[in-house]
């Protein structure tokens, strides 16, 4: 499982620890993590050009103690100074090692010593700030980090990209965009949660031994995975596996009911019943001949291709019983804030729940997790909210999110996948948290098994859903 803490949680916990261990400690471990990961990305660091965007604050004294250890290695290293304050025992140990240091600014913009820098250097290590940053960059840090860009010299974040809202995962500034990001103690929100997850790259984590309460985020991997996803045993029958009633797909969009029982399929449910018009029942019956009519269920997935079609009075009547649904696309515009819907998994989109809430698509897009949370809260369900990053929130406040996934996702019919097999999950025993976070892993591990760097369709997602679980399992 990797955790995200807020900056509040890792300032108590390195104030903690400081208390215990002699001064600078944390920050010498921080600076030689963040060395090794810089020398690993250049492939050794003799003859390395280096040039270190250093900030007023201990961000750029990481970003110093480091470039002073890549100078002691052979890799010219030159700091651009952005503040009239600086971590001066950091810039000693820079100057020290052999560093040189200049200031980012003539009388108008950058200096060209700084541009003739940027220009040449192998890598930027952003130290301007960090965990005690605000969103945006000054003016000057910005005018540096657009020469980087211009050049295409690979900039490495140091703990988080300068400008980005590290507790929320915005950006309503200007950022840093990063090739990596090294973090430290643990990861921060917006190392998951876009926009700002992409903008961090890749993230390393240096552990640097911080002691630390229960993450306001978390990230579950392969093995946290495996341990929830509910296999068979030997005295299971189909019964027992659990059975799901799909109710999507109209006569407007048959097709959504062959993919969303396709996804359903490939779960972990011993039978798979479908509801719907007498063709799209026998068109989803010819593709997957062992899917079955009406009769008791264990959960139910509602709503993905509705299209007009849908049964508000239906549905209602569903969301109120006691079993739990997967509610997606259409079905949504059943979904009332008066109910009682714990066992409630919505599957939106930004567009899907901006509507839900009556905020616009771009408003959601920018500000996922509060939205997330938002709808959690309000309509008292759990939330699964599609993108680059899945972020799913549960009415008591639980935040995960999924970060497997592949741009080629994007592809109509994939969200249908996706709501049949958390469907099957929730027949399978699991809660709605929990059926999120396996359908979202295993979509995306499908996802990722079918496009192999190439176009995919939903179906053969779907179709990949076994191998990957597969792998998963073994
Ligand atoms: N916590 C830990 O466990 C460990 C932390 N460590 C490291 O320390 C980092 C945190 O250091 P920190 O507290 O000194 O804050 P940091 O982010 O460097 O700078 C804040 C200063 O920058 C300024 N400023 C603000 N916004 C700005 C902006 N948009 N653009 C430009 N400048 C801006 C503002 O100062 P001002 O200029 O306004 O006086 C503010 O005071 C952390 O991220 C990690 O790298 C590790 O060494 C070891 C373990
Ligand atoms: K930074």
């Amino acid at each position: 499982m990797r955790s995200a803490h807020t900056v509040e949680q890792v300032r108590a916990a390195e104030a903690e620890l400081m208390a215990r261990l002699p001064e600078g400690t944390l920050m010498q471990r921080a600076a030689t993590g963040l060395a090794v990961a810089i020398s690993n990305f250049l492939g050794g660091t003799y003859g390395a050009r280096v040039v270190l965007l250093i900030g007023s604050g201990d961000n750029g004294g990481d970003a110093l103690y480091a470039g002073a250890q890549l100078a002691r290695r052979g890799a010219q290293v030159t700091a651009v100074l952005l503040s009239t304050k600086t971590h001066q025992a950091g810039l000693d140990a820079l100057k020290t090692a052999g560093g040189q240091a200049i200031p980012a600014a003539a009388s108008a913009g950058v200096s060209g010593g700084v541009v003739r820098e940027i220009a040449g250097a192998d890598v930027v290590v952003d130290g301007i700030v960090g965990i005690g940053g605000r969103p945006g960059l000054r003016p000057e840090a910005l005018a540096v980090v657009q020469v980087a860009e211009e050049y295409g010299v690979p900039i490495v974040a140091v703990d988080t990209p300068s400008g980005v809202d590290v507790d929320t995962g915005e950006t309503p500034e200007p950022h840093v965009n990063a090739a990596f990001t090294v973090t430290f103690g643990t990861h921060k929100i917006c190392h998951f949660v876009d926009p700002a997850a992409t903008a961090c790259g890749p993230v390393h984590l240096v552990d640097i031994g911080l002691d630390l309460p229960p993450a306001e985020v978390q990230a579950l991997q392969a093995a946290d995975i495996k341990a929830l996803y509910p296999v068979p045993r030997g005295e299971s029958d189909k019964y027992s596996r659990g059975v799901v009633g799909l109710m999507v797909g109209s006569t407007q969009y048959p097709g959504a009911a062959v993919i969303a029982t396709a996804g359903a399929l490939a779960g972990p449910v011993g039978m798979v019943r479908y509801i719907g018009p007498d063709a799209v029942a026998s068109a989803v019956r010819e593709a997957h001949p062992e899917v079955v009519g009406d009769g008791r269920v264990q959960a139910w997935t509602i709503g993905s291709g509705l299209g007009d079609e849908l049964d508000i009075p239906r549905i209602r009547e569903l969301l109120d019983a006691e079993e739990p649904v997967v509610l997606d696309a259409d079905g949504l515009k059943a979904l009332d804030d008066a109910g009682d819907h714990v066992d409630v998994l919505i599957t939106p989109h930004a567009g899907e729940l901006s509507r839900l809430l009556g905020v616009d698509r771009a408003t959601v897009e920018a500000e996922r997790l509060k939205y997330a949370r938002l709808a959690a809260e309000r309509f008292d369900v759990t939330v699964l909210l599609k993108g680059a990053t899945t972020v799913i929130a549960s009415p008591d406040g639980e935040v995960r999110v999924n970060t497997n996934a592949t741009p080629w996702l994007a592809t109509a019919g994939a969200g249908d996948v996706l709501a049949g097999l958390c469907g099957a999950l929730l027949a399978g025993g699991l809660t709605p948290l929990d059926a999120a976070s396996v359908g979202a892993y295993l979509h995306a591990a499908a996802a990722n098994l079918a496009s192999d760097g190439a176009p995919i369709t939903a179906i053969t997602v779907a179709q990949a859903l076994p191998e990957a679980t597969r792998r998963l399992l073994s």
